[in-house]
């Protein structure tokens, strides 16, 4: 192995800087690297900078990715951390997901200021929140529940809803437990009742397609059963994802060598909803996801893309 330092790249936030940190331990206790052989990179990006309107407003997918995708391609970066949630369904040409971290619990959790649950929530409650799957499944739930765009980092969202601006706000534990957060749950959702988004809890490495120095690196840390779940969720994404305002939620449990997805697509009032599972071999994951995303597509027919957007 050569001895100039890999240049990690990842974004500012507490959030993605703590994902950067266990990315270079796992790397150094995988390979008994020092330290000082990876060089932590730190860029904005435009979702870190745009933090006032919905994610869906301003483009959706590759806010959180583009520049970091561009230093990636240029050659300034060897390998970037991201929350695989917040990857784009495409990724630009020369670049690909090379390894995932084992996954976090991918559960939804409330942090309630009024009341502890959602169910327990007074009447016609505020919920902040940028997510439409969050706002879907709420609205499911809870009509008279009233959501709010809810953005910026989990600290800003924690001190917005301290400082009483609304009741309760949704949060992905894995974020939660990485930053040592888990104090201010008061809810974990039942998966079943409340999926998670796709990808949500699994910290990916993106490389260049061919960079062997790189590969080899990261092969030692990918997790094979992360690395089948998100890819079957992320197929399920793809095939549906001509309508990115739709929203989506799925995830996948691995049991040895099969894996089980379930997938849902509501429309933004929760009104309507159109839900899959299958299961078969981990070997077929992005087969599964495809064919679990074309099921929903099919049940759902054009009408149900075309009515709100
Ligand atoms: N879009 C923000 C984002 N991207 C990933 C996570 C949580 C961590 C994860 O899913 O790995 C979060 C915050 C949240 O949804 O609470």
């Amino acid at each position: 192995m050569q001895t100039k330092p890999f240049r990690i790249g990842t974004r500012g936030s507490p959030l993605a800087l703590a994902q950067a940190a266990e990315t270079r331990s796992r790397l150094m206790e995988a390979h008994g690297l020092p330290e000082e052989m990876f060089e932590v990179v730190v860029l904005s990006t435009k979702g870190d900078r745009i933090t006032d309107r919905a994610l869906s407003e301003i483009g959706g997918k590759g806010l959180f990715t583009e520049e970091l995708e561009q230093q990636l391609l240029s050659g300034e970066l060897d390998f970037a951390v991201h929350s695989s949630k917040d990857m784009p369904t495409w990724l630009p040409d020369g670049l690909e997901i090379s390894a995932y971290l084992p996954r976090e619990d991918f559960r939804d959790a409330v942090v309630g200021r009024t009341a502890p649950s959602l169910t327990a929530l007074p009447d016609r409650a505020i919920v902040g929140s940028a997510s439409l799957r969050r706002q879907a499944l709420i609205r499911r739930m809870r009509p008279d529940i009233e959501v709010i765009v809810f953005r910026g980092s989990v600290e800003t969202r924690l001190r917005k809803l301290n400082e009483g601006q609304v009741d309760a706000t949704l949060l992905a534990l894995a974020g939660l437990k990485r930053l040592g957060r888990e104090d201010v749950i008061t809810e974990l959702l039942d998966p079943t009742e409340f999926p998670p988004a796709p990808a949500q809890g699994a910290i990916c490495i993106e490389s260049r397609v061919g960079d062997r120095r790189v590969l080899d690196l990261l092969e030692a840390i990918n997790h094979k059963p992360t690395y089948d779940a998100v890819s079957c969720e992320r197929a399920f994404l793809e095939v549906l994802d001509g309508s990115c305002r739709t929203p989506i939620a799925g995830y996948t449990i691995v049991d040895g060598d099969h894996l089980k997805f379930s997938g849902l697509i509501l429309t933004p009032d929760g009104t309507q909803e159109h839900a899959v599972s299958i299961d078969g071999l981990c070997a077929d994951a992005v087969k599964l996801g495809r064919q679990a995303g074309e099921t929903v597509r099919t049940a759902a027919g054009p009408g149900f893309f075309a009515s709100w957007s």
